[in-house]
């Protein structure tokens, strides 16, 4: 394994063209790869305008056009790619999909956000996410040359248990693919992206889309990294960039031993785990 990568999040400008925000991805991808990025993010629904009302209308499947976009441009640059989100059409479902991929162009995984964004905060925001979409009922894992890599998509990461999860199977990297907004995100943001890289002494990650104030849903920005001190290492304000960080597995090696909380949790009083496999076998 190599312990010290770059990785880069693209806060990408997404519009209501759906062929000109997949050029607009090749092209960010492309720029982070020339400057050395070896695993590259994409924002959460980076082919759509976010927001109920385009869900079914961009909706397409996996693989489909615009997964198969990203498939050319994580082999032509040779990355892994994890291709922020799309509206994902499946029968009569529509997901919050994530579609990754290798530096060969092959889908590695793919992650459907598994915790729908339904909140109602009274003359501030109201979304319900469930109008329309289903969840998904998986968590994300992926292997590169340099460590595993857990995904999730931006309110999965109110969810402390599917952090601790992914960490317990052996992932050091935690990339969000997030799209908060002006009202949670000044508050929680960069909070829940310091308390899930503290309490699980990991990397912690989230690309949004760049802020578009004519836009229905005005999205936060902020992409930024985090490292397994809780230290925010790199990020950016609203407008489209590039945020990039090298991830330093020694350093986190280092914090581990310093701060040995794998060692010390009380197992005898709290355990977070999974259900057994039979328990979800219905479900699945
Ligand atoms: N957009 C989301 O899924 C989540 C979000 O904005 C929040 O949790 O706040």
């Amino acid at each position: 394994m190599m312990s010290k990568f770059k990785i880069a999040m693209v806060q990408m400008a997404v519009g209501t063209s759906k062929p000109g925000n997949l050029a607009r991805a090749a092209a960010l991808i492309k720029e982070a790869s020339s400057a050395g990025a070896k695993i590259i993010t994409l924002p959460e629904c980076f082919n759509s305008p976010y927001g109920t009302k385009y869900f079914p209308e961009y909706a397409e499947p996996i693989p489909g056009p615009s997964s198969e976009a990203m498939a050319a441009a994580a082999k032509e640059n040779k990355v892994f790619l994890v291709a922020g989100s799309i509206p994902e059409k499946c029968g009569d479902k529509i997901y919050n999909s994530s579609a990754i991929f290798n530096p060969e162009g092959e889908m590695v995984a793919m992650h459907r956000k598994v915790h729908l964004f339904d909140i109602d905060i009274p003359g501030k925001i109201r979304m319900q996410e469930s109008e329309i979409l289903s969840p998904g009922k998986q968590m994300t894992m992926f292997r590169t040359p340099y460590c595993q890599v857990g995904v999730a998509i931006c309110y999965d990461i109110r969810f402390a248990e599917l952090a601790q999860i992914m960490t317990q199977k052996g992932c050091h990297l935690l990339l969000y693919p997030g799209a908060f907004n002006m009202t949670t995100g000044p508050a929680h943001w960069e909070l829940l992206q310091r308390g899930r890289a503290l309490d699980n002494q990991v990397y912690v990650a989230t690309a949004s889309p760049a802020r578009d104030t004519q836009a229905s849903y005005t999205a936060w920005g902020h992409s930024s990294v985090v490292n397994p001190w809780g230290e925010v290492i790199s990020t950016t304000d609203e407008k489209e960039s590039i945020v990039y960080a090298d991830i330093d597995l020694e350093r986190m090696e280092e914090i581990r031993n310093q701060v040995p909380l794998r060692n010390q949790r009380r197992h005898d009083l709290y355990r977070v785990s999974e259900p057994a496999e039979e328990d979800r076998r219905e479900e699945l």
